[in-house]
């Protein structure tokens, strides 16, 4: 590998309709914040790999004939179906991380090696890797899909895979659609190992960025929407993104007549909202439209209560901003984390989108964006 430094940011994300039941081929709505992850890749010729995660306090490295002797034997790595069960159980002997573990630092290295061996496999390089972040984590914004997306772009640019779009003329620049493709893949198996069986809404956001429709691994972005005024609350109530989708399935299992259709109702909020947006876009916004908009959200907080997602601060949030005439629902898992306010035009305070996407920069602040 020649030598090379560069940076990667991607966007955290707010789902405005569909959590979970997205998880279960319903229909979401999610937009990307201007709240980034940034990554900084150098190649180093320490015969070593290590990995700086500040936000997170983890600085680790390892010697790259140790993580060499994880891959002898496996058939067939790189593969982006199915996780490399082998391999992840091979890693997690290694590090020493139980099945059950849903520790921050545990997922974010066991996701790190993942992805490094299986991308570098042919030829371990001797890399640092820096990852930090204006997210919180495990709050519902997707922190962990734009790691995901951060060391996916990166991996792959690092290793050839995917080109290295910067000229030296330029700051910043992004890849092509095929690349972005295969940054959005290798993400979706960061994620798998972080959330356990993600549905690949965050990851999509996290490298498209924009206004998305997501339904069954189908991405279609929504062009024609007006600019909503959304309020982000952070409840900061710790929460696991991969425990609450795991209770969610256990729910379903076991009422599946009653939960179905409430997964189904959820779906169908999605597209009564994504109907109203498209309107509001084309005719102009109106009081009616945000009426419309302020009782699905309503309908879609209900449901997810149901689903067993909801937490007391949430309630509060809601309460206290209903008690001013706003309307708010979780965005995320839920459990905690943050929810999201709805506000009419004229409410005075700023909006939090600004429909941003994976970028690759010079600069260790912002890239394209
Ligand atoms: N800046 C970061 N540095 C290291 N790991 C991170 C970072 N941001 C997120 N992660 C990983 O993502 C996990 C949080 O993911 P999750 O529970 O899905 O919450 P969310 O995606 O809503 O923020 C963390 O436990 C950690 O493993
Ligand atoms: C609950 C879910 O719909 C969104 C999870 O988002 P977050 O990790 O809480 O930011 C899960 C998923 O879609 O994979
Ligand atoms: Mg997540």
């Amino acid at each position: 590998m020649q030598t090379l430094e560069f940076f990667v940011s991607a966007p955290g994300k707010v789902i405005l309709h569909g959590e979970h039941s997205v998880v279960h081929g319903q229909v979401a709505l999610a937009v990307s914040l201007n709240l980034r992850t940034f990554l900084q890749l150098q190649s180093t010729s320490s015969g070593e790999v290590h990995i700086n995660l500040p936000n997170i306090d983890t600085f680790l490295s390892w010697e790259i004939t140790a993580l060499q002797s994880l891959l002898a034997g496996c058939k067939e790595q790189g593969g982006l179906k199915e996780l490399d069960a082998d391999l992840l159980k091979r890693l997690r002997e290694f590090t020493r991380i139980s099945e059950d573990s849903t520790d921050t630092r545990s997922m974010a290295v066991l996701a790190f090696l993942y992805m490094y061996l299986s991308v570098f496999a042919e030829s371990l390089a001797s890399i640092t890797v820096s990852v930090w972040s204006e997210l919180p984590t495990g709050a519902g914004l997707g922190s962990s899909a734009a790691y995901n997306v951060c060391l996916s772009a990166a991996l792959l640019s690092a290793r050839g895979n995917i080109s290295n779009p910067l000229t030296p003329q330029q700051e910043s620049a992004r890849w092509s659609k095929e690349e972005m493709e295969l940054i959005n893949r290798w993400a979706f198996m960061g994620e798998k190992i972080i959330h356990g069986n993600p549905s690949g809404v965050d990851n999509a956001v996290g490298t498209w960025g924009g206004f998305l429709r997501y339904h069954a691994g189908n991405i279609s972005p929504l062009s024609w929407v007006p600019v909503l005024r959304i309020l982000l609350t952070n409840t900061k109530v710790p929460r696991s993104t991969k425990v609450l989708v795991s209770g969610v399935k256990d729910k379903i299992n076991k009422f599946p007549s009653v939960l179905k259709p409430v997964l189904e109702s959820v779906s169908a909020v999605s597209c009564v909202c994504e109907q109203t947006l498209t309107e509001m876009a084309e005719r102009g916004p109106s009081a009616e439209h945000y009426n419309i908009l302020e009782e699905l959200i309503d309908i879609n907080q209900h449901h997810l209560n149901v689903m067993g997602v909801g937490h007391s601060s949430l309630d509060t949030l809601c309460r206290v901003t209903l008690a001013r005439g706003l309307h708010s629902k979780l965005t995320g898992a839920g459990g905690g984390g943050c929810g999201i306010t709805l506000l009419r035009p004229g409410e005075k305070t700023p909006p939090v989108s600004c429909l941003t996407s994976l970028s690759v920069g010079r600069q260790s602040r912002r890239g394209a964006g």
